[in-house]
């Protein structure tokens, strides 16, 4: 889905996000694990105030597994608690009950001790950026058990609940907020991770931006895959190696760039790279300092 974010856009977004938050006891906060603060909204912690938030870092089969750890340390340093999913294959379900569990479990002693309500399902909404998976995660909890609860005071519109268990109801509609994309390096992991498709940036910008980050960060996967002895300093020769390498030439037998730029964001994309993270907490100690 393309969404152009114009200020009135965020505004409706923010609203319907807002009316929706007063229905449940929780959020959801659906992140890329690759890119938890990239795939962030800028004014989440204002959007949600002081609900209980349970993060999801979603797609964890694509991120390196010890940086979403260091991840799921930086949200808990911060009160936050984290979890890896993946819920294309439906990894990490039952932890994402529990969790909320844990989270809610005071206010509902609390609630039962005053007697105010019946024991009752917890109720939660996923937020999230588009694309960040949130209807595959939606899917992947309601299995078939979608419960049509009619109207809801204070809604026009019916809300559906979603039944996961006994324990946890859905809001069948996520909340959709735009993500950080003024700043460019933002856009760059965006685009590069998927989360945006139809880019104003540039394929060659995109794969050179993804080469920098594969040398930076996982020259090994980066040598093996093009069968690199080293890294070339240079761009140019680089994309001649590879060109040459995978046959991206044009007539006449030169290496063919934007060919050269497609294959590597391709290849990025799908993962022939093995587990990438494009940023960890340690980046942003070091902005920090
Ligand atoms: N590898 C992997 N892919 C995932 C995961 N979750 C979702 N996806 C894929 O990510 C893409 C986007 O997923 P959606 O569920 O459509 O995302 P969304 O947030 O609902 O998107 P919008 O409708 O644009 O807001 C799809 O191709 C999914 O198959 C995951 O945990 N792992």
């Amino acid at each position: 889905m393309t969404i152009q974010w114009f200020p009135g856009h965020m505004a409706k977004a923010r609203r319907e996000v807002t009316e929706k938050l007063k229905l449940v006891d929780i959020i959801f906060e659906l992140l890329d694990a690759r890119i938890p603060l990239s795939s962030r909204n800028p004014m989440i912690d204002e959007i949600t105030q002081h609900k209980p938030r349970l993060v999801l870092l979603n797609k964890a089969d694509m991120a390196d597994v010890r940086i979403t750890n260091e991840w799921i340390k930086y949200f808990a340093e911060k009160g936050i608690k984290a979890l890896p999913i993946n819920s294309h294959a439906g990894e990490g379900m039952q932890s994402i009950v529990s969790a909320a569990k844990e989270i809610l479990q005071e206010k509902f002693d609390r609630m039962k001790a005053k007697g105010i309500v019946k024991p009752r399902a917890i109720r939660a909404m996923i937020v999230g950026i588009p694309n960040v998976g949130k209807s595959t995660l939606i899917n992947r909890l309601a299995k078939k058990n979608i419960a049509k609860t009619g109207n809801t005071p204070g809604v026009t519109k019916a809300q559906q609940w979603i039944k996961v268990g006994k324990e946890l109801e859905l809001l069948d509609t996520p909340g959709i907020l735009w993500p950080k994309f003024e700043d460019q390096e933002v856009g760059l992991k965006l685009a590069v991770t998927g989360a945006i498709k139809d880019t104003i940036l540039n394929l060659e910008q995109l794969a050179v931006y993804s080469l920098r980050m594969l040398e930076k960060r996982y020259p090994k996967s980066l040598e093996e895959r093009y069968k690199l002895k080293e890294i070339p300093d240079d761009l140019v020769q680089l994309y001649e190696h590879i060109g040459k390498l995978r046959g991206c030439l044009a007539s006449g037998g030169l290496v063919d760039y934007d060919k050269v730029s497609e294959l590597v964001v391709r290849e990025m994309r799908s993962e022939k790279f093995g587990r990438v993270s494009l940023e960890s907490p340690s980046d942003i100690l070091i902005v920090e300092e």
